[in-house]
């Protein structure tokens, strides 16, 4: 039979130096544990702009939809800023997400026991914290028209608009509802009924989907800015929070500073089974290109390499890998490997990310 295919798209910024250490990773599953993929790798993003004017070409978009799995690194950065709307490189990620109809995504937040002391919150708010969150990503404010900025009167408006469909809203519901069967059993929605009508109908929809299919899930519901507050207060009373593409993009990087560091979260963005069985499925580090601290071999590999577990897990049924693979970097954390994002105020010398590379094909290695 022949092997699944990944592409990957590593993207800017930080984005290729984290890939470099996912590809070693994958190489290593195909040597050690015969568990091979055909790779393919391609522009996208300011990389793809700076060669064919535009953040994603049509052939990319056409090999993202015949892949297995895609890969995505990070996009974007200060070089692009001043660029038009139409061809920033985050519109590459966008379309991705939307032309793949990539409408969940799963954006794990978990606390490694080695980095519990390292959250900005107290150790035991945050210790063993294993909660899922649940993003719409394909509509809402992100995608609805009208959308644009436009001349009114003397001044010009600028207009994004919330929308989602009552079919919209179920089957991302409904995918919130499988991961929680698979989980404890609870799922928390989150949008803001008190004051949007999207929120009424999706509250509805939920609770709708919840009791005709549903009824061994604990529903409840929250409003979105209470959902931010509870999850920096006692982040362990959710298991599965589902909410919109706008409100989750938020929720998920709060969620992600209670693991300690942005790079460490991954996430996969999934669709509906094509015809070989498998969800169309995008796996990418929840961080961004990190300008900052780019070309400096200062990045933590964690997050993009937890994604491709997920891809393990979610894509290729591969959970006793995938499970491996986080166990290794469980072991790596807890021998005190730290690149710079991961040291606190005490200090210490950090490793450089292809070291934490070194570090996690050790681990693996331990493993066999
Ligand atoms: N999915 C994506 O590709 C994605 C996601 C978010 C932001 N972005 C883009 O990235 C660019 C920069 O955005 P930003 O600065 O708001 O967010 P960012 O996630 O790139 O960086 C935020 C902070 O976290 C740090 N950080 C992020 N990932 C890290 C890692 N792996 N290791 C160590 N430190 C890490 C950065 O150094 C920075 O201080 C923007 O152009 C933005 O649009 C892209
Ligand atoms: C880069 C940007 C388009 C993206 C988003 O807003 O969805 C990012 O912040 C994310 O969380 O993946
Ligand atoms: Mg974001």
């Amino acid at each position: 039979m022949a092997n699944p295919t990944l592409l990957i798209l590593a993207g800017d910024g930080i984005g290729p130096e984290v890939m470099g250490q996912v590809k070693r990773v994958i190489d290593w599953f195909g040597t050690k544990r015969n568990l091979a993929f055909d790779v393919s790798e391609d522009l996208v993003g300011g990389a793809a702009y700076d060669a064919h004017g535009t953040p994603l070409h049509d052939d990319t978009m056409a090999k993202a939809l015949a892949a297995d799995a895609v890969l995505l690194g990070a996009v974007g950065g200060p070089k692009y800023d001043a660029l038009d709307f139409s061809v920033k490189p985050e519109r590459g990620l966008l379309r991705l997400r939307k032309e793949m109809d990539l409408f969940s995504n799963l954006r794990p937040a978990q606390c490694f026991d080695a980095l519990a002391d390292f959250s900005s919150l107290k150790k035991d708010v945050v210790a063993g914290l294993d909660i899922m969150i649940v993003r719409e990503l394909t509509s809402g404010v992100y995608f609805g028209e009208p959308r644009g900025i436009f001349e009114e009167g003397n001044e010009r408006v600028g207009i994004n608009t919330q929308r989602y469909t009552e079919g919209e809203i179920d089957r991302v519901a409904r995918s919130a509802f499988e991961l929680a069967r698979r989980r404890n059993k609870k799922v928390c929605s989150m949008e803001k009924a008190n004051v949007m009508e999207s929120g009424i109908l999706w509250r509805e929809v939920v609770q709708k989907v919840r009791d005709a299919d549903y009824p061994d899930i604990e529903l409840s519901h929250m409003y979105a800015d209470n959902g931010a507050m509870q999850l920096v207060r006692a982040p362990k009373q959710f298991d599965v929070i589902l909410t919109d593409n706008l409100f989750g993009d938020i929720l998920s990087d709060c969620a992600a500073m209670l693991t300690g560091s942005l790079g460490m979260l991954p996430s996969a963005s999934l669709g509906a089974p094509t015809d070989t069985g498998r969800p169309r499925a995008l796996y990418e580090p929840v961080h961004g290109s990190a300008p900052d601290i780019a070309g400096q071999g200062k990045a933590n590999p964690i997050a993009c390499i937890l994604s491709f577990a997920m891809a393990l897990r979610y894509s290729f049924d591969r959970g006793d890998e995938a499970a491996r693979l986080e166990a290794a970097i469980e072991t790596v954390l807890a021998d005190g490997a730290r690149t710079a994002d991961l040291m606190g105020e005490e200090g210490g010398t950090p490793i450089s990310t292809t070291e934490m590379g070194d570090a996690i094909l050790s681990a693996l290695d331990a493993s066999l």
